[in-house]
């Protein structure tokens, strides 16, 4: 196996008019890379979360782990984990950001129509995941105009507990994204999962690395447009690239399949 050009049939993206059973249970099973759904919401429920999003102040993850700086409006728990658990910081935050969101002054939730949409085909519940019995944040409308890092996303290798009350038996990141720039913005993923040689391309105090990690392996590129949703597999090392023009905004939250056939998201 010489020949680094050749491409793996099952590192592939998925193009599908909705969020259909068979596909996420291939995104599961290794079958497809990402699925994609161009038109999730309609354009103009796009709108109304967008235009109600540009009224309000995004605020900085934490500048220590997410640099270039990444924007967002909600909660993360990436920035409330503590040795391996789940801050107290955490659930007073999402308290005061469930308020936020209201003060929006949306007359629908727009994570329970993402919840709700991705579980059309899906036979069991979609639902937002708890820990303790308490409710985790739902997501987070993050803008990552200078993009993010080389990374992979895994509760299991950042949560030692065990992140949800549930087992969970397979890990998605769903992106609703909601303004694209005419330049740049792309997603890109490559056929890498973590192996611990990569610590040794860790980017300092960073949630991500440096790019040679990667190599040259196989990766593909997904320019997504407005209303467009995307589940991935975020075990593949993956990226977003500089935004050249306009912002880039996305509602986002990971999605955990459950040993039950449960899909259990959180912010
Ligand atoms: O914004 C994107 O396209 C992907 C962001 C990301 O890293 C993720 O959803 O895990
Ligand atoms: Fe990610």
């Amino acid at each position: 196996m010489s020949n680094v050009n050749s491409h793996d049939p099952f590192f592939t993206p998925v193009t599908a008019e909705a969020f259909r059973r068979e596909d996420i249970a291939a995104l599961a099973a290794g079958r497809h890379a990402a699925i994609r759904v161009p038109e999730f919401l309609s354009q103009s429920t796009c709108d109304e979360i967008l235009q109600a999003l540009l009224a309000v102040e995004f605020e900085s993850y934490g500048s220590a782990r997410v640099y270039p700086q990444v924007m967002r409006f909600g909660v993360g728990v990436s920035d409330h984990r503590l040795d391996g658990g789940v801050d107290d910081s955490y659930w007073d935050a999402i308290e005061t950001d469930r308020k936020n969101w209201l003060d929006l002054g949306l007359n629908f939730d727009p994570f329970h129509l993402c919840r709700a949409n991705l579980g059309t085909d899906w036979p069991k519940a979609v639902r937002v995941g708890t820990r303790d019995g308490k409710p985790m944040g739902p997501g987070v409308a993050r803008e990552p105009n200078q993009g993010f890092q080389v990374h992979f996303d895994d509760s299991r290798r950042e949560y030692s507990d065990g992140l949800l009350d549930a087992n969970l038996i397979a890990q998605f990141a769903f992106n609703l994204y909601l303004t694209m720039p005419e330049e740049g913005g792309e997603t890109v993923m490559w056929r890498h999962r973590w192996q611990p040689q990569d610590e040794n391309y860790r980017l300092p105090d960073s949630y991500g690395y440096h790019e040679s990690v990667v190599g040259d392996v196989e990766s593909f590129e997904i320019k997504p447009r407005a209303a467009e949703a995307i589940l991935l597999d975020p075990g593949y090392f993956h990226a977003v690239r500089p935004s050249r023009s306009a912002r880039r905004i996305a509602l986002g939250f990971a999605v955990g399949l459950t040993d039950t056939g449960e899909l259990l998201t959180w912010g």
